[in-house]
């Protein structure tokens, strides 16, 4: 009988697709379930009024389809003991109250159904607002390098997908649990009457049950193994048509190659689908006859025995609707466990992104506690034997890097694309740690300091700076959000990174949105997105300035200004600063060359030059396409 099983097993939808995730297994399906109690954990405190509202509700609701089938007996059996009486003894009051009654009960159970379902949809929206927050806030807290990692964004990604779905699941566990009761209820008077009606039943819906969990298991195969695709369609179709990708996409004539490859993934993913709705389709139909011979079996037994005088017409009725009413609760009920089950399996999705753990934490030698950062900074920093290799990388950004930059000094960085630069200074902000050796500051292990108070501490702006879709003034106060309400502050950093001389020319000053995403957006030159995100470092005021590349978009008037202030500004401070420009690195105090990511020299421009190493050659080269 079970013979689609295997033949369907044998056509796995993800043949010959890469790596695949076998086909989720029964076990893994019910020992999904365990994420249940937490899951209803956090319905509950989502808000605790809404949901013992709720259930009270579903229990009364629960009681109402065993009350209205036992009154509708009594009405027929009231009935038809009447017109077995003369005409004249013929009393209608009792029958019409109890005809009253049932329309009362109809009456509330329509009442109680709205109440349920209006509860459902407020915790549910709250539910998945909470969610969507809570996923916020986790991604928040992991390390970059998580983000750097295609399983990580695929977790993420699910777990994302399914806060609608998780609503679902809400309702449908706590519809399971209602029906569970009504069943409960209604297979009491049918057992009272003839038990093995209820093997009947069982017989009836069973097969239909096997068959939606197969196929609610096939369909969460296909749709997991497609979490990576499904994101490339959604890169693809943000690339196609987006106002970041517009201008390339048409100087180079992209979008026939983007579409084409959206086309083919998503007919595959079509196709595969189709074949599985429609298998569903087909063997649901047969599934659905079968529960129906069943009930009309056991309709023509208890006809049978009405006939045969055993039991009255009101019993007829009674049963026949509680077999009815049964069959269609029983069907519900198995056929939502086993999406129950499924949602339970997104569930892991999501308490497996929320079991993710940041790496960079602090690791205290001595105590429990962090210690606390120097203000201000006495020594400085010092890199000993620092090493460090990306997770997804094949060879090492940085080896055997040691050198010390000095509290107070400019320290510039130079090196050719690719030397380790920008890795160097993602390890001083300690988005990253070092694989080996390590950074101490004023003596001390980096990791010793509260990675939090460590970047508080530090401005960094990089070359790939974020271009928030925000107002001018809140797009500078990124640098330092708590204080995005001080107008006087967010103004002198303008002032100090040259972003005034832009915002001066916006319609709406500070107030002006910046990008074209949003009404009203104004976009902005790339020097002058640079100026504002320059002046985010100006409004952090930290004891460490790292500029990556901070001028590469700006004139060079504009960058000989910001260069004259960025002595001043920078007085006392440690800076750190990255840039091709030698006119920019000279103004440094030391310049530390290196070369694929290890040392090669450090010292002053009149040093390096007089040395005659890497840097003079560089220098030589730059300056030479000057002349
Ligand atoms: N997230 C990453 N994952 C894997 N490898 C990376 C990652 N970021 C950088 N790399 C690699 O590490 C090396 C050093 O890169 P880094 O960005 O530090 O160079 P850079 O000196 O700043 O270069 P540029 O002058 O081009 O900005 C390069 O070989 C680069 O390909």
């Amino acid at each position: 009988m079970f013979d689609f099983l295997k033949s369907i097993s044998a056509k796995n939808p993800n043949a010959g697709r890469g790596p695949e995730k076998p086909a989720v297994s029964v076990r893994e399906r019910v020992s999904a379930l365990r994420h249940l109690p937490a899951f209803l954990k956090l319905i509950w405190a989502t808000s605790p009024a809404l949901a013992s509202a709720n259930l009270v509700l579903r229990l009364l609701r629960a009681f109402l389809p065993l009350a209205t089938l036992y009154v509708g007996r009594l009405i027929i059996d009231d009935v038809v003991a009447l017109t077995k009486l003369p005409a004249a003894a013929r009393q209608l009051t009792p029958v019409l109250t109890l005809v009253g009654l049932e329309f009362g009960l109809v009456l509330l159970a329509d009442a109680l159904g709205r109440g349920v379902a209006l509860l459902d949809s407020l915790l549910g929206d709250l539910f998945a607002n909470q969610s969507s927050i809570r996923l916020m806030e986790h991604a928040a807290r992991l390390d970059l390098d998580q983000f750097e990692d295609s399983t990580f964004y695929d977790k993420l990604e699910r777990a994302r997908r399914q806060t609608l779905s998780r609503t679902v699941l809400m309702s449908q566990v706590l519809s399971q649990g209602q029906d569970v009761i009504t069943l409960v209820l209604l297979a009491g008077g049918l057992v009272a009457f003839q038990p093995w009606l209820l093997g009947l039943l069982l017989l009836a819906v069973v097969p239909a049950f096997l068959g939606e969990s197969h196929f609610n298991e096939r369909s969460y195969s296909l749709s997991h193994s497609w979490t990576p695709e499904r994101r490339e369609l959604d890169y693809l179709r943000q690339t196609g048509a987006s106002d970041e990708t517009a201008k390339e996409v048409k100087i180079f004539g992209l979008s026939d190659f983007l579409i084409g490859r959206f086309r083919t993934l998503s007919d595959d993913f079509y196709r595969q689908n189709k074949s599985l709705v429609l298998r569903r389709a087909g063997w649901g139909t047969l599934f659905a006859a079968i529960g129906a011979a069943g009930y009309y079996g056991a309709y023509v037994y208890i006809i049978a025995r009405t006939v045969a005088g055993s039991i009255s017409l009101g019993q007829l009725t009674f049963l026949a609707g509680s077999f009815a009413r049964l069959r269609a609760l029983l069907e519900g009920i198995l056929s939502r466990f086993s999406s129950v089950a499924d949602g339970a399996l997104y569930l892991q999705d999501f308490f497996d992104f929320f079991a993710l753990r940041p790496r960079i934490v602090t690791q205290p030698l001595y105590g429990e506690r962090p210690i606390p950062f120097p203000r201000p900074i006495q020594q400085g920093f010092q890199f000993e034997n620092v090493g460090f290799q990306y997770k997804n990388g094949t060879k090492w950004a940085i080896r055997n890097l040691s050198f010390t930059l000095k509290s107070g000094e400019k320290l510039a960085l130079v090196g050719e694309n690719g030397a380790g630069k920008t890795t160097l200074v993602k390890l001083l902000a300690r988005l990253y740690d070092p694989t080996e050796g390590r950074i101490l500051l004023d003596g001390h292990d980096l990791r010793e300091y509260d990675p939090a108070e460590l970047r508080q501490e530090i401005g960094v702006i990089f070359q790939d700076f974020v271009r928030f879709q925000l107002p001018a003034g809140q797009n500078l106060a990124v640098g330092r959000i708590d204080e995005r309400h001080n107008q006087p502050r967010i103004e002198t950093a303008a002032q100090q990174s040259l972003a005034d001389t832009v915002i001066a020319k916006l319609p709406h000053g500070y107030d002006q949105m910046i990008g074209r995403r949003f009404n009203g957006g104004v976009d902005l030159s790339g020097g002058e997105w640079q100026k504002i995100a320059l002046g985010r470092a100006y409004m952090r005021d930290a004891q460490l300035l790292i500029l990556d590349e901070p001028t590469a978009a700006l004139d060079a008037r504009a960058e000989y200004e910001v260069f004259q202030r960025f002595k001043e500004l920078t007085q006392g401070k440690t800076a750190v600063l990255i840039s091709h420009r030698f006119s920019t690195v000279r103004m440094a105090d030391r310049i530390l060359v290196i070369e694929n990511g290890q040392f090669v020299e450090i010292g002053s421009h009149e040093e390096l030059l007089a040395r005659g190493g890497r840097y003079a050659e560089l220098f030589q080269l730059q300056a030479a396409g000057y002349r």
